[in-house]
């Protein structure tokens, strides 16, 4: 099991500096949508140069044309691309395709999926690296979360690894564990806290507890 640490509500020296607090404690970085939006692929760049050592997940939650956009990820030095898991099979396929040309790898979001078990079923058989359950910023509002599509994906998908994202905080992260997804994605589990590197050590040690 590992941990992603998700950087969405900052620019690029912020996210720098977020990285250099946890960076012993995280496996994949990821350059969240609203950092992409507001800084381009630049900030994937500017984190892959100053921490090679750590993998940087682009999370562009691609829908479309996506072998040119994997593409353009991939030169900026994004280790894991993210693609939408409502898009087009066509759409995945042209993902998975450019990932394997570059040596990269593709994350299919789920989020917004209403299909899940049918859905990642297919998915799993065009050959994605990973499945990931994902309740957005939008629906944690309402008070939902991930953990029951998880134990779905966990039960249906064969080939790829599994990950959840969506509010995942210190305090249900047991309960995430527990299901043993292979990758746990939080971003203000970590980054709301006053100490960040403290949470994300905690965090670390919870994982390896339940690898
Ligand atoms: O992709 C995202 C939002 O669309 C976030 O990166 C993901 O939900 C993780 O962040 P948090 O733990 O704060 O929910």
């Amino acid at each position: 099991m590992e941990l992603q640490l998700a950087l969405d509500l900052v620019n690029i020296p912020q996210a720098k500096q977020l990285v250099k607090e946890v960076e012993p404690y995280v496996d994949i970085v990821e350059i969240g949508t609203p950092v992409v939006i507001n800084e381009g692929l630049r900030a994937v760049k500017e984190i892959k140069e100053a921490f090679p050592n750590l993998r940087v997940l682009a999370d562009l939650k691609i829908m479309d044309a996506a072998g040119y956009e994997v593409m353009k990820a991939s030169e900026a030095g994004a280790d894991i691309i993210t693609v939408l898991g409502a898009s087009e099979d066509m759409t995945i396929k042209g993902a998975v395709e450019e990932a394997r040309k570059q040596g990269k790898q593709i994350l299919v979001d789920m989020i917004s999926v209403k299909n899940l078990e049918q859905r990642a079923q297919e998915i799993d058989a065009l050959g994605v690296d990973y499945i990931c359950v994902h309740t957005g910023y939008d629906l944690q509002a309402v008070g939902k979360n991930s953990f029951e599509d998880l134990l779905t994906i966990k039960r249906v998908v064969k080939q790829a690894k599994t990950a959840i994202a969506g509010g995942i905080k210190l305090s249900t992260l047991p309960e995430v564990i527990k299901a043993s997804p292979d990758l746990v994605i939080v971003g203000g589990g970590i980054t709301g806290q006053e100490d960040k590197q403290a949470a994300a050590a905690e965090m670390q040690k919870l994982i390896k507890q339940g690898s």
